[in-house]
């Protein structure tokens, strides 16, 4: 099948190559020249592991093309995907603008039957509105259908290869028939398609996320409690999660949930209630969690230096908002080095990725490290934000003989507490007993 899509981000360009990798022939549309030009000299633009050889295997093999013109984009194309930015508005509402250019001028352009799919993320009512804006202008038969994704960064192109299911929003036999063709090839049995109305589908997503979100806002506050009451999180976590009503997955506590998606569509369903008078009391109190959440170590961090940060150096291990990705957005590491320089403390900090983004936003006001344990010298205390394989089982003898102090802050429960207290060090994590005490 012949697919365009516009928008090549994150979600853009791991469904382009992925559907040429099935076989179809793609073409992504940017507006960014830059973006485009790379992307065509088969540069890929984001970290995500596993994607790269598809890509450069996709644009070899000659299915897998990049255009900064709609018009070219499209031609030819049964179905078009928008996989461009929804970023919250002034309100917290998802800004549709992008989307609805883009369908304003696909009106003006189209010919012949397509199928229009709405790949970002968008609220209910959404797809009545691109359908309105392409049909304002437009002549030839079309349907928009809901096709929500649910890829997570890091994971993506399993995500998308082998998804637990497809949500399809659609009401038209037709669309129905070319979505249902071009997925088959990534469905196994018992992960289905799901086939419902635009708007369920719409809503699904949205509901996704959040309670994701809730999850993980539910057991920040469970480890609040734990500290306070002399549990241990990782215990109570196993404990829960071994019921499979309750399920294993995102039951990790940590300094708060970040990236591009649950910040901004927590914040999104919220506005759409408030939209139909209606108060989403769970969702506000998640937000409220997170927000404090993402400064959960800093207390910690003063307690030990006796409420004074005034000249003391911290090492960061962890930029990205999660490991094996490059995306800082709403990383919280990046709010814990706003705190430290507030404070008057300086930060050296090391990401085996994403140190580029961070020096784009932070510039000069902290210092950038080659290594993880280069990091460390001179610094009266380490602190982790993200929890990156390569921190997991580090050289603790270089930790220790480079910290002034041997303290670790960890925001991500990388350590068992009680290995910790044997080596010595004042360990602090997340909902479980500090090693000194
Ligand atoms: N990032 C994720 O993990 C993820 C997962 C699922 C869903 N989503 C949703 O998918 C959507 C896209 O997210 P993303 O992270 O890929 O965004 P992104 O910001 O990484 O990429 C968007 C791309 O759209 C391009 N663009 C903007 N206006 C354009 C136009 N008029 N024509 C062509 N291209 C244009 C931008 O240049 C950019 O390359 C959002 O709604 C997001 O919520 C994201
Ligand atoms: O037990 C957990 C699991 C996750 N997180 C945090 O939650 C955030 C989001 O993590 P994750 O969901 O893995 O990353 P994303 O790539 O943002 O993916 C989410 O957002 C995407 C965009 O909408 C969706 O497609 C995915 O299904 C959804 O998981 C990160 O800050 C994690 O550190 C925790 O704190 N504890």
């Amino acid at each position: 099948m012949k697919i365009t899509v516009v928008g090549t981000g994150y979600v853009g360009l791991v469904t382009g190559t992925c559907f040429a990798e099935t076989g179809n022939e793609v073409t992504c549309v940017d507006i960014d020249v830059n973006k485009v030009k790379k992307l065509s000299e088969g540069q890929i633009t984001i970290y995500e592991p596993g994607l790269e050889k598809l890509f450069e295997r996709n644009l070899k093999e000659d299915r897998l093309f990049f255009t900064t013109s709609l018009e070219e984009g499209i031609k030819d194309a049964e179905v078009i995907f928008l996989a461009l930015p929804t970023p919250p508005g002034a309100d917290g509402a998802a800004d549709l603008s992008y989307v609805l250019n883009v369908a304003d001028h696909l009106g003006k352009i189209m010919t012949d039957y397509k199928v229009i799919v709405d790949k970002s993320t968008v609220p209910v009512g959404t797809a009545e509105k691109v359908t309105a804006a392409i049909a304002k202008n437009c002549k030839a038969p079309f349907d928009v259908v809901s096709n929500p994704e649910f890829l997570r960064e890091g994971v993506a192109v399993d995500d998308f290869m082998k998804p637990d299911r497809v949500v399809i929003g659609t009401q038209s036999e037709r669309a129905r028939k070319v979505m249902g063709d071009l997925y088959a090839p990534f469905v196994r049995q018992g992960n289905p398609i799901l086939f419902m109305d635009e708007k369920s589908a719409e809503l699904t997503k949205y509901a996704a996320n959040s309670f994701l979100a809730t999850k993980i806002s539910f057991m920040n506050e469970i480890a609040i409690l734990c500290e306070k009451l002399g549990a241990d999180v990782d215990m109570v976590r196993r404990g829960i999660g071994s019921d499979e009503r309750i399920g294993k997955r995102f039951l990790f506590p940590g300094i708060g949930y970040g990236g591009s998606c649950f910040p901004k569509d927590v914040q999104a369903l919220v506005k759409s209630s408030e939209d139909v008078n209606y108060n989403f009391k769970i969702l506000n109190a998640v937000m409220e969690v997170n927000e404090t959440q993402k400064l959960f170590l800093l207390p910690k961090i003063k307690a030990y230096f006796n409420n004074n940060l005034k000249g003391k150096h911290f090492a960061l291990w962890g930029l990205a908002f999660k490991p094996n990705t490059d995306d800082i957005r709403e990383a919280p590491a990046l709010y814990i080095i706003n705190a430290l320089l507030e404070e008057g403390a300086t930060v050296s900090a090391f990401d085996p990725e994403a140190m580029k983004n961070v020096r784009q936003v932070v510039g000069d006001k902290i210092t950038y490290a080659e290594h993880q344990y280069t990091c460390l010298e001179n610094a009266d205390a380490l602190i982790i934000a993200t929890e990156w394989s390569v921190f997991r089982t580090p050289d603790f003898n270089k930790i220790s003989a480079a910290l002034k102090n041997k303290a670790i802050f960890d925001g991500r429960n990388l350590f068992e507490t009680g290995r910790m207290k044997e080596l010595g060090y004042h360990y602090e994590s997340v909902g479980r007993t500090p090693s000194t005490l």
